[in-house]
Formats: C-alpha cells, sequence, structure tokens
C-alpha cells in the first residue's frame, strides 16, 4: 500500500541571489528554477520575498494584487512568471513568498461608502504552481515576524502586513499532500502539526531567517518540526547579500523523518537537491511511534476543534 509520500521524488531548494530589481529577479528564479528541473528535481521551492529586498519600507513598492485572480500580467509580473515558470520546467513550484497587495472596500461596496475611499492590505504571501502552470494554493504567512532583540534585531512586519488566517496543505498529484509555512510560521509548532495529523508527508517553508536568529535556531528548528512529526522539512533561504539592509541566514536545508539534515547550503547561491522517500517516514513511525502513542485524554489535539483549513484558492 502506497504511504504519505506515493512515491520517491527529488525536491529542489534555490537559494537563489536577488536583488532590488524584479523583473532581473523573475528571469534569474526562471534560470535556476529551469536548472533545478534539468537536473531532474520535481519539485522545486524559491525562497522568501524572492522578487524584492527583505524589509517593511519595501512591501507596499512591490506588491502586487494575485487574487481572487490577478488583474493582468502587467500588474502582477511574478504570479505569470511563477505560472510560465512552473509549465516550462514541468515541476510542481512552490514560489517561494511575494508581497500581495488585497483592493478591500470595492468602488460601490457598502464598505468602500462607509470608509469613503478604497483600503489596501499587503500580506506575505506563497503561491504554489502545478506541472501545466496552474495555481494549485496560496498561502499567506501566519505568524507575522515581530521581534526586538536588544544589540541584535528588531523587526516589525505588522507594521506594514496582515496575517493570513489559515493552515495550507497542497496535494502534489501523484505525490500526495504537503503543508506549507513562510519563515516565522516554522516557529509555531501547530501548523506543521495540523498539517502532518490532515496526512502531509512534508512541510515546506521559504524562509529569510536572519544573522542574528540563524545561527542558533534555522536547522534546530527545521529539525524540530521534521521530529515533531516525523515528515521530510524544507527550508528554503534567498542567498546572503551583505549589502543589505537585512542580511539572511542562507543555510537552505531538508530535514528527514528522523531529524537528519540531508543538505545544507552556505550563504551564497546554491541550489540544494534532495532525494527524499515515504519508505523513511513508514520506517520512522514503525521505530518510535509516537503517533499511537499520544495521550489526548491529558491534552488537545491541535488538528481536531477550532481549524480553518480552507480549499485553495
Ligand atoms: N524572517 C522571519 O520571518 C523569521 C525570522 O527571521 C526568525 O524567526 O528569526
Amino acid at each position: 500500500m502506497a504511504g504519505l509520500l506515493k512515491k520517491p521524488v527529488k525536491i529542489a531548494l534555490v537559494q537563489l541571489a536577488s536583488g532590488s530589481d524584479k523583473a532581473a529577479n523573475l528571469k534569474h528564479a526562471r534560470e535556476k528554477v529551469l536548472e533545478a528541473a534539468s537536473s531532474g528535481a520535481e519539485i522545486v521551492v524559491l525562497p522568501e520575498c524572492f522578487n524584492s529586498p527583505y524589509g517593511t519600507q519595501y512591501f507596499p513598492k512591490y506588491a502586487e494584487q494575485l487574487l481572487p485572480s490577478p488583474p493582468s500580467e502587467e500588474q502582477a509580473p511574478s504570479f505569470y512568471a511563477l505560472a510560465a515558470m512552473a509549465r516550462d520546467a514541468g515541476v510542481f513550484l512552490i514560489g517561494g513568498s511575494i508581497p500581495e497587495r488585497e483592493v478591500v472596500g470595492k468602488a460601490g461596496t457598502e464598505e468602500k461608502e462607509k470608509e469613503g475611499k478604497e483600503k489596501e492590505k499587503l500580506y506575505n504571501t506563497s503561491l504554489v504552481f502545478g506541472r501545466k502552470g496552474e495555481l494549485l494554493a496560496t498561502h499567506r504567512k501566519v505568524h507575522l515576524f515581530d521581534i526586538d532583540i536588544p544589540g541584535g534585531i528588531t523587526f516589525m512586519e505588522s507594521e506594514v502586513l496582515s496575517p493570513g488566517n489559515k493552515v495550507t496543505i497542497v496535494d502534489f498529484e501523484g505525490y500526495g499532500k504537503v503543508g506549507l509555512g513562510i519563515c516565522y510560521d516554522v516557529r509555531f509548532p501547530e501548523l506543521a502539526m495540523v498539517a502532518a495529523r490532515k496526512g502531509a508527508w512534508g512541510v515546506f517553508y521559504p524562509g529569510a531567517f536572519n544573522t542574528t536568529t540563524g545561527p542558533l535556531h534555522w536547522r534546530l528548528l527545521g529539525q524540530s518540526r521534521a521530529v515533531d512529526n516525523q515528515v521530510y522539512v524544507a527550508m528554503c533561504s534567498p542567498a546572503r547579500d551583505e549589502s543589505a539592509s537585512y542580511r539572511a541566514w542562507g543555510h537552505s536545508l531538508v530535514a528527514d523523518p528522523m531529524g537528519k539534515v540531508l543538505g545544507e547550503a552556505g550563504e551564497g547561491e546554491e541550489i540544494i537537491y534532495a532525494e527524499l522517500d515515504g519508505a523513511e517516514i513508514e520506517k520512522t513511525r514503525k521505530g518510535i511511534p509516537v503517533s499511537e502513542q499520544r495521550r489526548f485524554e491529558v491534552y488537545p489535539d491541535v488538528s481536531k476543534g477550532a481549524v480553518k483549513y480552507e480549499e485553495d484558492p
């Protein structure tokens, strides 16, 4: 009987170097996605904010209107570029994340009349495309990155962004289901736990940790989510740009269901490949059967009850 991961799959994490020129970033991402596909990858992942520099000052300028369907290629170039990359490479593409603009209170609506003007909300959003370039899922970063470490880093995504409100699980036809989170989401075990208990074989995180938190937490969190749930975990970072206001940690990595790191990048641009096999999930779960040993009479099952899980898009 096929397990959660229905057949072995090769994945690629593209630790992309990007800058301030959106068109150049999209072109470069396309080259790398095609390169990964020509090396046999069937699922390709891009980093958080791969089409822009990362920072609250950049989100409004780079944001595109994406949903329910993008207005035009001119207004949503990243959406169309990602769809074309997935189609031309023939891969499942987890398109990192990009700043998204949602116009609320449209002209003529009651909300608009009350407010007297159109308003907009911004999100940090990941788009997932299938092999024919069709949109499979969208995930808006649920946990906004608001931290203040004296002498380290202060970052307040919530000054500009609104959070997403759902757990995202996407079905890759022929392979099975994966969960999706963006960066800071990895610090919240519940998202990965819900996805795993709903049958995901892996959890994918486009992310951009930094040089303060990255050294201690990035790898630890990736391994923790893998071990907690006995699933594969993949985390894909941008390459470090020493001249940027936000210096990404890099170190894109894949952890297996035992928590072993199968591949990890350095700080520069690089593609990390890993071959994933569902038999590893079954072997781990047979040897350490935590999923049968849970004590839901002692604590609640977070995958039950008030879980927001909407069909995508
Ligand atoms: N950039 C993030 O969302 C998260 C991060 O850098 C951290 O948690 O540390």
